[in-house]
């Protein structure tokens, strides 16, 4: 599948500091990217030079193949962009400004493609409630049915889900799949490991200026480490009786009871384990199969800057 978006050495400094060193990635039609970043990382800087709305000081972006600063407004038709501060008016109900969006992007019948979204973000109840008396779940609702007005290709989101609560963040990831689903092409910024691991397709961890790994979440956590099996033991005799018996293993202390030791084969490893510490009379209380999260990746690249 080809690159719709490509970004290709971007550097930007403000003044004297140096924001985006050299970032280069792309994104696949019809797939959700992910660029992860701590706050400060350059995130919504790349997502304003991705959209055209700031110049980079080097490097090209293209969408569709058109560089982005040569063919502004023909690629701006093919893409909406949700910034961090919200695009709507709060004095407006969501009907009116989905309406005065729709007007401005020249979408035919506006009215009824402002109610069909509404219909579609669950916002018909509050159609002619003013915004200002919005939650944040449904601000965030309207923020991304606004960016489908004139239905673009390629969504921009920036942090499209911060400051929600774990039940309307669900929602609206159910919201983002839907549109994945429908073909359209996401590229979100984030700090939630989770939402990068629910969502994406690509993750692009940004730090120093750099994406510094990219790759699908599970590549992503595989960076972390492999996955371990920890056991737990009644008595700290049992533990250190054991460690002796899984020598083989490369068993490590977690402390006085527990062991921890790399998986390399899931099924294969625990069994032996399990048959070698039974034939030794000295079984474990419990044991669990300890993944790597992305927040073990995150915690790991970012380092550096934290
Ligand atoms: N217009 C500007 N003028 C000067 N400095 C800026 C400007 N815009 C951003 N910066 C600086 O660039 C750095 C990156 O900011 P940016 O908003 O891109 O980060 P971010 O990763 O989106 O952060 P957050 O997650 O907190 O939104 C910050 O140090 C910020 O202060």
């Amino acid at each position: 599948m080809e690159a719709i978006i490509t970004v290709s050495h971007v550097q930007k400094r403000f003044k004297q500091q140096v924001v985006l060193e050299d970032v280069s990635l792309n994104v696949t039609a019809g797939t959700i990217y992910a660029l992860l970043g701590a706050n400060g990382a350059g995130k919504s800087t790349l997502l304003k030079i991705m959209t055209g709305l700031l110049a980079g000081d080097q490097g090209q972006v293209t969408i569709n193949q058109l560089p982005v600063t040569e063919n502004l407004l023909q690629v701006q038709r093919l893409f909406s962009f949700s910034a961090q501060a919200a695009t709507v008016d709060d004095v407006l109900s969501g009907y009116e400004n989905l309406v005065l969006i729709a007007r401005l992007r020249h979408v035919g019948q506006p009215k009824a493609a402002a109610k069909a979204l509404l219909k579609q973000f669950d916002l018909l109840q509050a159609k002619d409630k003013r915004v200002a008396d919005y939650s944040g779940g449904m601000r965030r609702r309207l923020d991304l049915a606004m960016s489908l007005v004139g239905d673009p290709e390629i969504l921009f989101l920036d942090e499209p889900t911060t400051g929600l609560d774990p039940t309307s963040r669900e929602a609206l990831w159910r919201t983002i799949q839907t549109l994945k689903a429908q073909g359209k092409t996401i590229f979100l910024t984030t700090q939630y490991l989770e939402e990068a691991d629910q969502l994406a397709d690509n993750i692009g961890f940004l730090r120093d200026g750099q994406i510094v790994a990219t790759g699908t979440p599970a590549a992503m956590k595989r960076l972390a480490g492999t996955d371990q099996l920890e056991l737990l033991f009644a008595t700290a005799a049992l533990c250190q009786q054991a460690r002796l018996v899984l020598d083989e293993f490369k068993p490590k202390m977690v402390d006085t009871t527990g062991l921890s030791m790399p998986l390399t084969e899931m099924v294969q490893t625990t069994s032996a384990v399990l048959t070698a510490l039974a034939a030794a009379d000295c079984p474990p209380v419990t044991f669990k199969v300890v993944t790597p999260t992305l927040d073990d990746v995150f915690r790991k690249l970012t380092k550096a800057v934290s």
